[in-house]
């Protein structure tokens, strides 16, 4: 059953619609049900509709979506739609402008060209062909590129001409040569008149700038949705502003708040939106939870990691006897710390249940039960310490905003038996600390 704003969402079919949400109330879902709704009561043709979305799996995933709800309704025009990434779709638009597109360098062979050229000045290695990369994409995630760094200068212009020799592009090449070649994109390739983008928070500059090209090109109209409290990807130029430029632009009418989260129970809900409030750069929008159960949100602290691993395990064990339909998640903040945590638990005991994400990669997602491991301040498995607090907050938001009925919060006090201190977000969510013992509560 929708909610009334949910319902006027869908079926909208006039203007441009910004849809401003919480975790859990329903974006994708929404995006989905309005882009059916469109198709059977509009003349819209698909082959003009575009939807991106943020990764190659979310775009598989709606497709599977889309196709499944509309077997019975007699909408046979879905496979003309075009669902992809940024990337994808631009690099698409290019191949049809019969521009000659050269072959984009894969991650390995592009840090090996990195590695090659950081060797030969002297750099030592990985730390900084990561750092290069990411300073690279973050440059390039503008429009007009932005200059890398000085401390990157020389080697990224090296690496550059090295590319250029080899006759090759990298990723973040694709988008800014889009951007090159507009006025050719917009007499070759078939219009886009409607653009729906999903997980709009995570847009930058560049991307925000191919928007409003297509809508100066085809007039467009434009269907984002997005939550600026879940804008997670800062280190490739991401940023919440243009979820909010895009809302600024539309008429107050146009722009929707989804407030009711549909996936968690009460306590995490709550605990979730205590934490948030903490961000000063943010849409304030209510968050309150669909749900009639309270939910199990806890939070224990170990002496270091060992401990904590055995007590990680020991849950699965409790929740795989107790649940054993349940799906569950272990989520932590890098991934050399959840290979940590997963080794270590792995040897505590050989029958280890539940799935491992980073908080990146939980994203979008959706457990029973989820356990947030090493909630700690200066996480010292960050390559570089982390600068923006906001955007970590976020990350701790996304992560506790995956669990539909139980959340454990965990923290070491020892990490590569340096002293740990408690994540401020802890004290932040108002959780109360639950002795170890009573910690796994929910499924004892
Ligand atoms: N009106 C509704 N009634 C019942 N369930 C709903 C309703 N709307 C959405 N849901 C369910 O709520 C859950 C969350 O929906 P969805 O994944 O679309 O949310 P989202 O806003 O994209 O989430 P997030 O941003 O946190 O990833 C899904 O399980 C979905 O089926």
């Amino acid at each position: 059953m929708w909610t009334n704003m949910q319902t006027r969402v869908i079926t909208k079919t006039q203007g441009n619609t910004v849809v401003v949400a919480s975790p859990g109330s329903g974006k994708t879902t929404v995006l989905t049900e309005h882009i059916v709704h469109q198709l059977r009561t509009t003349e819209t043709d698909a082959g003009s509709v575009m939807i991106i979305t943020y990764t190659r799996q979310a775009a598989a995933e709606l497709k599977q979506r889309l196709f499944s709800q509309t077997r019975h309704l007699g909408v046979h025009s879905l496979h003309a739609l075009r669902i992809g990434t940024f990337h994808a779709e631009a690099f698409r638009m290019l191949l049809q402008t019969g521009f000659k597109v050269p072959p984009v360098l894969g991650t390995n062979e592009q840090y090996g060209l990195m590695r090659r050229i950081l060797h030969e000045q002297g750099f030592s290695e990985p730390v900084h062909v990561t750092a290069l990369s990411q300073a690279l994409t973050k440059a390039k995630s503008t429009w007009p590129t932005l200059p890398v760094p000085r401390k990157y200068g020389a080697v990224a212009a090296q690496y550059e001409t090295a590319k250029r020799a080899l006759g090759r592009w990298d990723y973040d090449d694709i988008l800014v040569e889009f951007c090159s070649h507009l006025t050719v994109i917009q007499t070759a390739v078939a219009p886009v008149r409607y653009l729906l983008v999903d997980e709009f928070q995570d847009t930058n500059a560049i991307q925000w700038e191919i928007v409003r090209a297509f809508q100066r090109m085809w007039s467009s109209r434009l269907f984002v949705v997005g939550d600026d409290d879940q804008s997670i990807y800062g280190f490739r130029g991401a940023s919440p502003r243009w979820l909010q430029e895009a809302s600024d632009l539309n008429p107050p009418g146009d722009t929707f708040v989804l407030s009711t989260n549909f996936r968690s129970d009460e306590k995490i809900v709550a605990a979730a939106s205590q934490l948030i409030l903490h961000n000063q750069q943010r849409i304030v929008k209510p968050f309150e939870s669909n749900s009639t159960e309270e939910g199990w949100c806890a939070f224990t602290s170990w002496r270091n990691e060992d401990e904590e691993a055995e007590g990680v395990t020991q849950l699965l064990q409790r929740l795989y006897d107790t649940h054993p339909v349940w799906s569950v998640a272990i989520l932590a903040r890098t991934r050399r710390q959840l290979l940590a945590s997963w080794t270590k638990a792995g040897r505590a005991q050989n029958h280890v249940n539940g799935e491992w994400h980073t908080f990146h990669s939980s994203k979008g997602r959706e457990w029973d039960a989820v356990i947030v491991t090493g909630a700690v301040n200066d996480n010292p498995y960050l390559r570089e310490p982390a600068e923006n607090e906001e955007e970590e907050r976020r990350l701790f938001y996304v992560a506790m905003t995956r669990a539909r009925h139980a959340l454990w919060i965990s923290c070491p006090r020892r990490i590569q038996k340096a002293r740990a201190k408690e994540s401020k977000f802890i004290e932040e969510t108002k959780l109360l600390r639950v002795p170890r013992k009573t910690w796994q509560g929910r499924v004892d």
